[in-house]
């Protein structure tokens, strides 16, 4: 059975929430969209909401998705889903720091090499995404 990661594309404004892994060593280091993994029972969007509070201390609504589905390991995709901030501070306790980029903050991140390969996949959708801040 497939398994599914969801991550969420927090926009504020014209910000995007991006959070620092500390794990496992290859990825530590890099920036991701913060989520984590859909538990039996659970819809992708109540993962989404739940990690996220688990994980930042964040309240969101949970939205449509955002780009394609990606295979981060054989049999466990990953998505994306469009988020907005309805309570609360993200603070980081499992990841090394969280950071609000505006697009040509995450274009430097991705120039720099700086994020985590599976969400490269997504740059332009999530570029368009804080292009039309409107759309929220
Ligand atoms: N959350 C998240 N995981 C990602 C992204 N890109 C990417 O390759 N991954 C990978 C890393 C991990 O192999 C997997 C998700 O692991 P995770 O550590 O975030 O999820 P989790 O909290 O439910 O995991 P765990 O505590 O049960 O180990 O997907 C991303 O943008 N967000």
């Amino acid at each position: 059975m497939t398994r599914t990661v969801v991550a969420g594309a927090v926009i504020d404004g014209p910000r995007l929430l991006v959070a620092q892994r500390s794990r496992p060593p290859e990825l530590a280091g890099l920036w991701e969209l913060p989520g984590g993994k859909v538990e039996p029972g659970e819809s992708p969007q109540e993962a989404l909401a739940r990690e996220l509070g688990e994980e930042l201390g964040i309240e969101v609504t949970v939205h449509e998705t955002v780009g394609g589905r990606v295979e981060v390991a054989p049999g466990v995709d990953l998505i994306a889903m469009r988020c907005v901030l309805r309570d609360g501070t993200p603070t980081a306790t499992e990841h090394l720091a969280v950071r609000w980029v505006d697009a040509d903050g995450l274009r430097a991140l991705a120039d720099a090499g700086a994020v985590v390969p599976a969400d490269t996949a997504w740059l332009p959708d999530l570029l368009a995404l804080l292009d039309a801040p409107d759309a929220q």
